[in-house]
């Protein structure tokens, strides 16, 4: 424990030892006054031989953070008089981090706010470098889905997460179950695209030998398999209106019936839905139940698009540009980067990974420069069939297809899915 000598509080910092994470005394002013073990053990001794501040400590900022253009729980709790909760991205000893902070003032016996508690937890499930963690991101919008991701999951509501294609919905639902109490239990996915009723039925309850022709053994559903975890429905707006009423049984009594079965059995799961599509509106057109709906929206999570992200493109690309090519010897430009910050990424990160997935394929020199990205772009415009239609490009797109297909061993479906397009389309292409 760190106490000022000057303030000689004491009392009030013994108190923060009961706290089992890192936890200082603040004054309304921003000073710190004193911090307990697990602040020295994850942050380091502060320099109290001169006033502390939370805001120079913490962001290295000469101001606080209201007025650097960040939101303050310190101002925050000081409004409100009450406990205020916010997530930040802290300067620590192993660099940026983001950090669930909780704020917690103590008044005097005239009622007047002296000092704050501050609690600091690390928020592990997101990262604001470059880093192995699924989620990067330092954007407002991306700090706004890490701090709801963080307040949700240690609970048991079902969540919707709410989001364009490609914007990173299963890897959000996977945040929530990693952050949850279930998370050494199993996360089961169901994609509900495309599924007719018995398979739906099959898939989600699992099915007794001789069923129906085909079910020729007994099959655990995936309910079963999510017990005592998570089930993730993704695009649950696709389940058709008959099977809704089967989807919200299960919800609402935790029991169902294996296909062919007669006894019903009883699964303990936390349950979280994705969806692109706007479920209000399809209740209002009568494709939704609304019954369903009220039951699997108790708490929405939007997923931010690209564009309401433009300022993580950087991170997102030199992050994805190391998942994609291991060895580390690639790079991009800064020039790459800004013509990347123009497109409209109508596929969000998913979008962005194949870009660079080509500049990879295309790029002669490990440094994936902005005519690299450009022809990469032009490729995908190509495609979408809203460019100038120069013979130029219709060689490029050739040469760059002929470049992949042989990049993979002449592998076509490789190709494929690396150009993010059809294997028929390709055949297309290049005959
Ligand atoms: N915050 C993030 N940081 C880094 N990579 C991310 C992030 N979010 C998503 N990704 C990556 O983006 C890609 C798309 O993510 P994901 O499959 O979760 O999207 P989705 O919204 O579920 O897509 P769909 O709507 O098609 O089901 C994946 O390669 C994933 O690893």
């Amino acid at each position: 424990m760190q106490i000022s000598q000057k303030q000689g509080n004491e009392d009030f910092a013994m108190m923060l030892n009961a706290y089992d994470c890192p936890a200082i005394l603040v004054t309304p002013q921003y000073q710190i006054l004193a911090s307990n073990q697990h602040y020295l053990e994850s942050y380091g001794k502060i320099d109290t031989s001169k006033p502390a501040y939370c805001f120079k400590v913490s962001h290295n900022n000469d101001c606080p953070c209201e007025q650097a253009g960040e939101p303050c729980p310190l101002s925050a709790a000081y409004a409100s008089g009450k406990k205020e909760r916010v997530l930040h991205i802290h300067h620590s000893p192993r660099g940026k981090e983001h950090i669930d902070i909780e704020i917690l003032p103590i008044l005097n016996d005239k009622r007047e706010i002296t000092f704050f508690v501050e609690l600091l937890k690390s928020v592990t499930l997101a990262n604001p470098k470059i880093g192995n963690n699924e989620m990067v991101g330092t954007s407002p919008a991306f700090n706004q889905l890490v701090e709801n991701i963080t307040r949700v999951a240690p609970t048991e509501a079902s969540v919707l997460l709410v989001g364009e294609t490609g914007t990173g919905k299963e890897v959000a639902a996977s945040a929530v179950h990693l952050a949850s109490n279930r998370k050494d239990h199993p996360m089961v996915i169901l994609e509900c695209s495309g599924l007719t009723e018995t398979l739906f039925e099959s898939e989600l309850f699992g099915h007794i030998k001789g069923a129906f022709t085909g079910a020729l053994y007994n099959k655990q559903g995936l309910v079963e398999v999510a017990h005592g975890g998570t089930l993730f429905l993704d695009e649950i707006g696709d389940v058709p209106y008959e099977l809704q009423i089967k989807l919200l049984r299960l919800i609402e009594t935790g029991t169902y019936r294996p296909v062919g079965g007669k006894e019903t059995r009883r699964s303990d799961f936390r349950l979280i839905c994705a969806t692109h599509q706007d479920i209000l509106a399809m209740v209002e057109r009568g494709e939704f139940r609304r019954d369903l709906y009220y039951r699997i929206n108790v708490f929405p999570i939007h997923i931010p698009s690209l564009k309401e992200r433009k300022q993580d493109i950087a991170l997102l690309t030199r992050t994805l540009l190391q998942r994609i090519d291991q060895s580390g010897q690639y790079s991009v430009t800064d020039c790459a980067i800004n013509l990347l910050k123009k497109h409209d990424f109508m596929g969000n990160i998913r979008e962005l990974r194949n870009i660079l997935s080509r500049a990879l394929v295309l790029s002669n020199t490990p440094i994936i420069d902005r005519h690299v990205i450009k022809t990469c772009l032009e490729i995908d415009r190509k495609t979408r069939g809203d460019s100038g239609t120069t013979t130029d490009l219709k060689k490029n797109e050739l040469n760059y297809l002929k470049h992949l297909i042989d990049s993979v061993d002449g592998d076509k479906d490789k190709a494929a899915a690396l150009a993010g397009i059809s294997t028929r389309s390709l055949y297309r292409k290049i005959q």
